[in-house]
């Protein structure tokens, strides 16, 4: 799309307020997109943004951000690694409606959802997997269960008067990301991550969030009546897939933290996972407790999880902006706040 056709189009973000969605709007103000955000929350101030408070569930609050929109990016969610079953359906299932149909109403055209490549991810190998993969059977936690049904909704609205994609990227990082790195500098602090899960041989793709960004502008551009991208989902990534136990030793090591060497287990941590849930589940009544190590976070710490792109690299002509390297270190040098300074 040339530049002179981005002028006067206005894009909204719902979920601008947060890592991702902040990472859209900045990309989309340096487009010369005009760009609206709605968010529950308001996570920064720029005098070129029209920010709107609201919740996405309500059609009421959402209504007001849609006027003259051109497309609508929707990267909200519930904190992925929180364990709210009632809340993640009623944003991301309800949520979701909600937004499909205040498009319509609003007259808005294109919907861009940030699914997940999680949607085939049931806790085995994943290796190199498509777009054709089917939606696990059984997801392992209330995020993914509610993911599968949301890029369903919105692949399912696609019709000749409304276009939608579904983009999935998979491990994003990147400055101001909060859970990779935090989670795993907050982990390595509690004396927990000297141990790698499993062989250490575990294949994964992790994605910087200025790819993911770019993945989702080309979606929208490409989002047009007769476009072969309507009604698709596609893989984003890095596609440079790689150790899982190097990438968070890169991230560990460039951040003064020492890098886990021995290994346990898979299948024992595994165990220790399950039994942690069983307690966070019987304590529930009386505290809520989130563990970090879950069945499902020891699951993509000790399995093959990476996805082809080749589908996005020939329809919409993808290709990663940043290197992982690359990637790593700009978020390393973003995390000043995070470095070892009892070393
Ligand atoms: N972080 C990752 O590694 C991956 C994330 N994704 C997807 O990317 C998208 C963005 O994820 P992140 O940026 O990491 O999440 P985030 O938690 O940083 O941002 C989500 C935003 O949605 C907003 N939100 C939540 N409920 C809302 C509601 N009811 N009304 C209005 N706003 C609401 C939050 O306030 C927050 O600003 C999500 O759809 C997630 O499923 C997909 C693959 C990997
Ligand atoms: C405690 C250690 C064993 C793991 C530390 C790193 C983890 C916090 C991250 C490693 C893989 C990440 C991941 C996600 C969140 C953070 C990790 C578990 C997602 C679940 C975020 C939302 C998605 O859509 C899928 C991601 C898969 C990878």
């Amino acid at each position: 799309m040339e530049a002179t056709d981005r002028q006067g189009k206005i894009c909204l973000v719902v979920g601008g307020g947060g890592f991702l969605g902040r990472h859209i709007v900045e990309k989309l103000l340096d487009r010369g997109y005009e760009v609206h955000v709605f968010d529950l929350r308001e996570t920064f101030k720029d005098d070129r943004v029209t920010y709107f408070l609201g919740d996405l569930c309500k059609k009421e609050d959402l209504l007001p951000a849609m006027k003259d929109v051109f497309v609508v990016f929707h990267c909200a969610t519930p904190s992925p690694l929180s364990n709210n079953k009632e809340l993640f359906h009623k944003v991301n299932c309800h949520g979701t409606k909600t937004i499909i149909e205040a498009c319509k109403e609003a007259g808005v055209k294109r919907l861009v959802l940030t699914s997940s490549a999680s949607v085939v991810y049931e806790g085995k190998d994943v290796e190199n997997g498509t777009e054709d993969l089917p939606y696990a059977c059984k997801p392992m936690d209330y995020y993914t269960e509610t993911k599968i049904l949301q890029e369903k909704i919105v692949l399912e609205a696609n019709s000749d008067d409304f276009f939608t994609v579904a983009i999935r990227p998979h491990g994003i990082f990147g400055p101001r990301d909060p859970h990779m790195v935090p989670t795993t500098v907050r982990t390595a602090k509690a004396g927990k991550m000297k141990f790698k899960i499993g062989d250490g041989k575990n294949i994964v793709d992790f994605t910087f969030v200025e790819n993911v960004v770019h993945g989702h502008i080309l979606a929208a551009e490409h989002l047009e009546p007769g476009s072969k991208i309507c009604g698709k989902a596609y893989h984003i990534t890095n596609d440079e897939p790689i150790f899982f136990w190097d990438f968070l030793s890169k991230i560990l090591t460039g951040l003064g933290y020492n890098a886990p060497k021995k290994n346990l287990p898979f299948w024992l941590v595994y165990i220790i996972a399950v039994i942690l849930q069983v307690i966070c589940f019987l304590l529930k009544p009386i505290k809520q407790i989130h563990p970090t190590f879950t069945p499902m976070t020891v699951s993509l710490a000790g399995t093959h999880h990476y996805y082809s792109c080749q589908r996005a690299i020939a329809d919409m002509g993808y290709k990663p902006l940043v290197n992982l390297d690359d990637a790593i270190q700009k978020t390393v040098d973003s995390f000043p706040e995070l470095r070892n300074t009892s070393k």
